[in-house]
């Protein structure tokens, strides 16, 4: 990796500043700061050390430093805003090795160091102090209220201190008596021409300009200080401290402080006690996540892959001239919900044509997800020109939260209701959840944060109830922003994450177990809080994956369990491009290797607000058509293993057009199984782990899979199987569609498949029994099998047609029996690697889950013996054997 000195912005921009007649500081990220955020780019071992670049790094350092000296700089400014973060002495040495590196090309300049976000711990502070080369350490002293106490225990005497006193990250009037004791008491240490009056950080966080406030009232706007009332603020200290006070500019400082704290405006009693008693307990649902699910697919009735959005649609110009024109009161409410009423529309038509599963109205009544809500609850005021920069040209104007949270009336529930009553399928509400609200809103400075967020929450729980009051079954609560108030150093993370996550589960612990609670998380790494995650205890996540390179799903590979649904986003928003259906799908994958097919949801990235139509209508097709793939591929198998077999093993999942096999010498082969239904996938997939001949398979879905011209072959393979089409269905497919209203549903039950699979005398993995043992009763085939078959009896005679369905597999298994003489061969192989699972298996196999599996699995195949259909005594005791197998404490013996 080689550096070089690309921009020649900081120079070029310090001329045009002196040209003018201003001579600035130039302000350059520092350079260890620049390597510790930095990310090693995709491929670079783990290992990589970014702090080995140091020299690289340093030598364009030196050449910019050398320029701005040129063009006649006297100070230079580095941002070194790491020094807060928990760093070992090896980094902390970076620091001291950097500098005095630097330290010739800087002689003559006066040279400041700025950190801020948060305190300075002491052992970064020592190294900070000590850097050579450096005239001038800055703090932030508003959110590092810690290291005025290192400062004052000793300060590099003729070093200049840069006091961070007035806050630049939020809104709020400074309290200058309070800032002016603080740098007095500096004063006395670092002496008075060597203290500097500063904001505690870069102005960018924060709005621009009080004076573009037409709306606000003047008693709010007394309250607060943008960017340009900050340099005031800022000016008048440092005047102060040279004894040229503004009395007037002070007293009016102090009259606005003493009206915001006594203002009635900003108390609401009833808010206060009510968020005061839910601090101390636990807000948690009653029941747990599986038995949610298991409660809301009853009712909701989703297929396996069910796929949804995160909840906005493109927003587009007409849209905003819409909003803004009702804003201005240029048209009229009635003409207002017209128009939002036709873009849901527009929105609800479009996700059924494409076939989403779970769907969103879209939020075209939403400038931004923030904002919006804040302009509903009382306690908030907004701006109307208070933007600050989100992201590239990417704007937002956060609220102001300066008295107690309520909510004087439902926000949401209008649109979530018009929207549900435009389609059968479930409708998303929408929601921002607490913790989001509070992270992208300018919090109010006069008590914890955590006591402002507990308001909101108890406001959106309301909300969330509401909905349900509305018949609204599935609510999504964005937590977006949850990682982003996580603090930087370690010691004060647990505190937030306890108070954030409890915020959460507030809003939603009132609901019943069949509304399906989502949240949707993004713009973050989230590895590290993931327990956190977990304890947050939605009933589905959708969750940024695709920009973060999948970091995500590597929690799971090493072995972080999780039980409730999830959406890891299979493609990124933030830019135009168009995913295929063979990339999401291979995502889809991906993710399958680590996560249950039934916890997994198919979604995009985040919300889709800031895309075209025309990137989302294809992206969206292309990732409804990932989820809906008709091949697996099969690996590891066994050279003892043909067609013959695997068309054997697939056939009772459902129809197969085509199998393909691939070999790679000196590997196990590959085998493609592509089936006549998508359907039949999932119960193909169920089989994973499970043994064909001698070998453990991995069976995962494939997208985009383009035959080879073996069709002959296989039509020959079918033959020789000898299973004419008719019969060569998947068993019970009769019900499907029955009491159905979601025709993707596939009814096929697992528990026949597997048995069907033992009856041959194979071996399925404990796993593979599970999982299909999950899906059936995920579909309620086997507990209320015939309580259904009763009432389908009823509907449409069905009791002779299931019979047939039971025997239809039997005398499949009858037939391959006695065709292929289930070979001798086979059961040795099965033995061996029922053996190899035991020494390494026992102790799950004796689990009372394995038990419970066993009976499931009895009782499936007393049915069928029951139903009069018995296939021969060998079926029996081979059945029989395999099911012994998987619960034997010691290897099974060969019979
Ligand atoms: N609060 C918040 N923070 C967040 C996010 C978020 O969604 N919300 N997401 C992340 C960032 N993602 C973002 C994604 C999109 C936009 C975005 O689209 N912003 C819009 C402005 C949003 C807005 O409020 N627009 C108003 C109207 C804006 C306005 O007054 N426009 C003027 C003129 C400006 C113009 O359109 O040229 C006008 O219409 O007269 C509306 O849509 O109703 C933009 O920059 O353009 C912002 C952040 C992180 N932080
Ligand atoms: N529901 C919101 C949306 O889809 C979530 C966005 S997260 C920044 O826009």
């Amino acid at each position: 990796m080689n550096f070089c000195y690309a921009s020649h912005k900081a120079v070029d921009e310090y001329k045009e500043a002196k040209a003018l007649g201003v001579d600035t500081v130039p302000v350059l990220v520092g350079p260890v700061t620049y390597l510790l955020l930095s990310k090693p780019a995709k491929g670079v071992d783990k290992s990589f050390s970014l702090l080995s670049l140091l020299p690289k790094v340093l030598a364009v350092y030196k050449e910019v430093v050398d320029d701005l000296k040129a063009a006649g700089a006297s100070w230079i400014q580095f941002d070194e805003p790491t020094l807060v973060t928990d760093l070992d002495s090896h980094q902390l040495q970076a620091f001291t090795a950097a500098y005095s590196d630097l330290a010739s090309n800087l002689s003559g300049l006066n040279v400041l160091v700025e950190t801020y976000f948060a305190d300075i711990p002491a052992e970064a502070f020592k190294t900070l102090t000590a850097l050579s080369g450096v005239t001038a350490f800055g703090f932030d002293l508003i959110r590092g209220t810690k290291t005025l106490d290192l400062i004052k225990g000793g300060f590099p005497s003729g070093k200049h201190l840069f006091a961070g006193v007035v806050d630049g990250r939020n809104i709020w009037a400074n309290d200058l008596c309070c800032s002016l004791n603080t740098l007095n008491a500096l004063e006395g240490i670092v002496g008075k021409d060597k203290l500097v009056v500063s904001t505690s950080c870069s102005l960018l966080h924060t709005a621009v300009d009080l004076v573009n406030e037409t709306k606000l009232d003047n008693e709010i706007k007394s309250w607060l200080a943008f960017a340009a009332q900050k340099i005031v603020e800022v000016n008048a200290l440092a005047n102060a401290m040279c004894g040229k006070k503004d009395e007037a500019f002070f007293s009016s400082n102090a009259s606005a402080l003493a009206s915001r704290k006594s203002s009635p405006r900003v108390t609401n009693e009833g808010v206060q006690k009510a968020a005061a008693a839910l601090k101390g307990s636990d807000h948690r649902r009653a029941t747990n996540v599986s038995t949610r699910l298991d409660a809301q697919q009853k009712k909701l009735n989703l297929p396996v892959l069910p796929t949804t959005t995160i909840g906005s649609f493109p927003q587009t110009v007409e849209l905003r001239r819409v909003r803004r024109e009702y804003k201005a009161n240029k048209i009229s409410e009635e003409e207002y919900v017209k128009s939002i009423t036709e873009e849901i529309r527009k929105v609800v038509v479009l996700q059924e044509e494409l076939d989403i599963d779970v769907m969103v109205h879209g939020e075209p009544e939403r400038n931004d997800m923030v904002e919006y809500f804040g302009e509903q609850l009382s306690g908030f005021a907004f701006t109307v020109n208070g933007w600050v920069q989100s992201y590239g040209s990417r704007c937002v104007k956060p609220p102001i939260i300066y008295g107690d949270v309520s909510r004087p009336k439902p926000m949401t529930v209008f649109w979530s209701s018009t929207a549900q009553g435009m389609t059968k399928r479930p409708m998303k509400g929408m929601l921002t959840g607490p913790v989001t609200i509070l992270n992208w809103s300018f919090v109010r400075n006069d008590q914890p944060r955590s006591e402002t967020c507990y308001q909101i929450a108890l406001a959106i729980k309301d909300e969330v109830e509401d909905l349900e009051k509305a018949a609204i079954t599935v609510i999504q609560i964005d937590e977006a922003a949850l990682r982003e108030g996580l603090p930087l150093r370690k010691s004060e993370q647990a505190h937030y994450l306890d108070w954030a996550v409890h915020s959460f589960r507030i809003t939603n612990v009132g609901v019943q177990d069949t509304t399906q609670i989502h949240t949707h998380m993004c713009y973050s790494n989230f590895n590290d809080i993931i327990h956190s995650i977990i304890d947050m205890d939605a009933d589905v996540i959708t969750i940024e994956n695709s920009r973060s390179d999948e970091k995500l799903l590597s929690v799971f590979r090493e072995g972080v369990k999780y039980g409730a649904g999830i959406g890891p986003g299979v493609y990124d928003i933030h830019s135009p491009r168009i995913p295929s259906t063979e990339e999401m799908a291979e995502r889809i994958n991906k993710m399958l290797a680590v996560l249950e097919t039934h916890i997994l949801w198919v979604n995009p990235d985040c919300g889709l607000k800031t895309r075209k139509y025309t990137e989302v209508k294809p992206a969206l097709e292309n990732m409804v058509a990932a989820t809906k793939t008709r091949t697996v591929q099969v690996k590891q198998v066994s050279d003892l293993a043909g067609e013959r077999e695997i068309h054997e093993f697939f056939s009772f999942s459902g129809e197969i057009e085509h199998i393909e096999i691939q070999r790679e010498s000196g590997k196990l082969k590959t085998a493609f199984v592509t089936f006549k239904d998508p359907k039949a996938l999932e119960i193909a997939l169920l089989l994973s782990g499970a043994t064909i001949v001698d070998q453990i398979v991995s069976i995962t879905p494939v997208e985009n899979y383009a035959p080879k011209c073996e069709m002959q072959e296989v039509r020959m393979v079918e033959h020789a199987v000898n299973i004419p089409p008719s019969e060569n269905v998947p068993p019970n497919t009769e019900v499907e569609n029955v009491g159905q209203t979601n025709g993707r549903m596939y009814i096929s039950r697992a528990q026949d498949v597997v048995t069907s699979v033992l009856a041959k005398g194979s071996a399925i993995r404990q796993d593979a029994m599970n999982k299909a043992k999950a899906f059936d009763e995920k579909h309620q085939l086997t507990a209320n099998a015939s309580a259904k078959v009763i009432s389908f009896d009823k509907k449409v005679g069905l009791t002779e047609k299931l019979t047939v369905g039971i025997s239809v597999v039997n005398e499949k298994v009858k037939s391959v029996d006695q065709r292929l003489h289930v070979s001798d061969k086979t059961m040795a192989a099965v033995i061996a690697a029922e053996r190899k699972l035991n020494s390494t298996g026992s102790a799950v196999k004796t689990s009372r889950y394995v038990t419970a599996g066993t009976s499931w699995l009895n009782g499936a195949f007393g049915k069928v013996a029951k139903a009069g259909q018995v296939a021969g005594t060998k079926t029996r005791e081979k059945f029989h054997m395999a099911v012994s197998n998987l619960t034997a404490k010691e290897p099974p013996m060969v019979v």
